[in-house]
């Protein structure tokens, strides 16, 4: 089966085609940085009439309905391929635009995340904006410090992945949780573990901008005992 390891700042996934048809069990097994290749997420695309659809699984092999990270990756694949510099990735029942500049600085175009109580957002995933560490089973939780106006740390630990390096929907839960109560302006940094995002408001929406690392390319030799692996 063929894959393409990809990263935005450090949050790792592997890019397959729907056809590769895999289960969760390998998914499991793929994301495995010990038995497997390594990644925080699985990639699964298809494309049909040059529209561009992804699902999202976690390492642990749960679905998710958005990934910010994710989705630049597909974007990046898509539109690298195909020589674009603009495409929409459908994921969920939802379809996102993006932008791609210098040949890997991908920007994801975004609605405002739904507001869901005093720290608790949807901008594609349920975040939960959090001065203390920990891990939750309802919520990704990002750890969030509002440095001065243009800039702002965050730590996230994902469902179904546990502490990443990076995450983009927190990234944008945070940058819209800043901006509503005065912390940040409408143009800020979103500095997280693995590396920086730049986040841009304007009509409404949110633009959030990274370089994508396309790493490698490869074959995952499967066995018929990959399951014992
Ligand atoms: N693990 C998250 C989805 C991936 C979010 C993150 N990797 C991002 O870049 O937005 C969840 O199950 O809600």
């Amino acid at each position: 089966m063929n894959f393409w390891k990809y990263h935005v700042n450090g949050n790792d996934f592997l890019l397959v085609h729907q056809k590769s048809n895999i289960s969760e069990k390998q998914g499991i097994l793929l994301c495995d940085r010990h038995k497997g290749i390594g990644a925080d997420g699985i990639l699964i695309v298809r494309v049909h009439k040059f529209e561009v659809y992804y699902r999202h699984v976690n390492a642990d092999g749960s679905h998710a309905a958005m990934c910010g990270n994710g989705i630049r990756c597909v974007g990046h694949w898509f539109m690298s391929r195909h020589k674009l510099d603009r495409c929409t990735v459908h994921i969920d029942e939802r379809a996102y635009s993006l932008r791609m500049s210098g040949g890997n600085f991908v920007t994801l175009i975004s609605d405002i995340p739904e507001i869901l109580g005093r720290n608790r957002y949807n901008s594609g995933v349920v975040h939960l904006i959090s001065s203390r560490y920990q891990a939750r089973t309802d919520a990704n939780v990002d750890v969030v410090e509002y440095r001065d106006p243009l800039h702002f740390h965050i730590r996230t630990i994902e469902l179904g992945v546990g502490p990443t390096l990076s995450c983009g929907t927190g990234t944008m839960a945070a940058f819209y949780h800043g901006y509503r109560h005065g912390y940040l302006h409408r143009i800020a940094i979103g500095a997280s573990p693995g590396g920086d995002n730049l986040l841009r408001w304007g009509n409404n929406q949110i633009y959030m901008s990274a370089i994508v690392h396309p790493v490698f390319h490869g074959t995952w030799m499967e066995t018929e005992n990959d399951s014992f692996r």
